[in-house]
């Protein structure tokens, strides 16, 4: 193994995937606290976060057009001087899974010039070759050609709630060898969230144990319970989300009437992009 820098630091790029139906104050601090956590280690610098708003192909119920939902992300961050939306995801006309998300990530970093990055959300090198099918590993291969000019590539990690994590466990909602390539790759960053229990969730699942040095996970000791859908509840009964989402993100939503008790039912008894995808999949 190649001997690190002690006083080098990984570099890491925190992406968080959702909904963002709209985003709140809670997404914002995810990043905060993550950021923090990574930095309290000593190991760890956090260069960059990314908002990445799930396409309107997701198909949840009450979900707005993606549009609006970029926009909100884009305002919100736009005091943040490290955190920043991309709209790939969402201007893509498929719904795609996470791990194609975090792959033209990690992919971006290494060649930000590709024109052809959608093909990045295949795997990045071939199967079957196992050292190159850690996309994620800290700077192996530009350890090796001791090239000054070629720069260390970031982590990218998937920063999540606790009810995400515990997602992993709905039949059907993701499949076992993304989740394995997400936790062997990329790695997690979940920040503890009101009625779950991770750490139990991680001891009952052979995979996420295997890898459990790649999850990390960031108790929120100032407890917030926001949530979108507590945010859009709130608005269709005429009542205030001051403070509980960004100034400006509040005043978006009044001036275009975005959450409706119509826009709730935007999607009603449509299946889940990813529970479609899976169970078709399944059969073929
Ligand atoms: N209060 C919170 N504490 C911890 N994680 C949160 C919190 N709110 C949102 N997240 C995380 O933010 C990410 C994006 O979530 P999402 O867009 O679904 O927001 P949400 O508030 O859960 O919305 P909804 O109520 O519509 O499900 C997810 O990983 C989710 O776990
Ligand atoms: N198999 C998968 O990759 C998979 C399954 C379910 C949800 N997701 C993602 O997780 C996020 C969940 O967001 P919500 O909690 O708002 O539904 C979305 O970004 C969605 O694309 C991914
Ligand atoms: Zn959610």
């Amino acid at each position: 193994m190649a001997m690190e820098n002690p006083d080098k630091k990984t570099e890491v790029v925190l992406l968080a995937c959702g909904s963002f139906n709209p985003i709140t104050n809670m997404h914002l601090r995810l990043f905060e606290l993550a950021k923090d956590y990574f930095h309290e280690t000593g190991k760890y610098k956090v260069i960059k976060g990314i908002i990445s708003p799930v396409g309107d192909a997701y198909k949840k119920k009450g979900l707005i057009s993606a549009n609006h939902r970029v926009t909100m992300a884009k305002l919100a961050t736009k005091n943040s001087d490290w955190v920043e939306v991309d709209d790939w995801e969402s201007s893509q006309s498929e719904w795609l899974e996470t791990l194609k998300v975090l792959r033209y990530h990690h992919q971006k970093l290494l060649s930000p010039d590709a024109t052809n990055i959608l093909q990045s959300a295949v795997p990045l090198t071939k199967p079957g070759r196992k050292r190159k099918q850690e996309p994620n590993r800290h700077d192996p291969v530009k350890k090796k050609n001791q090239n000054p000019d070629i720069k260390s590539v970031p982590q990218v990690k998937l920063l999540c709630g606790s009810d995400m994590l515990e997602s992993f466990g709905i039949p059907n909602l993701w499949k076992l060898e993304d989740i394995t390539e997400i936790v062997k790759n990329y790695g997690l960053v979940c920040i503890s969230r009101a009625g779950n229990n991770v750490e139990k969730f991680i001891y009952e699942s052979d995979i996420l144990w295997k890898h459990k040095n790649n999850i990390h996970l960031v108790e929120e000791w100032i407890t917030n319970d926001i949530s979108s859908t507590k945010i859009r509840r709130a608005l269709r009964r005429g009542q205030s989300i001051r403070y509980l989402v960004p100034d400006v993100v509040q005043a978006y939503i009044e001036k275009n009437n975005l959450y409706t008790p119509e826009s709730e039912d935007r999607n009603a008894g449509v299946v889940l992009a990813a529970l479609q995808k899976n169970a078709s999949d399944s059969k073929n």
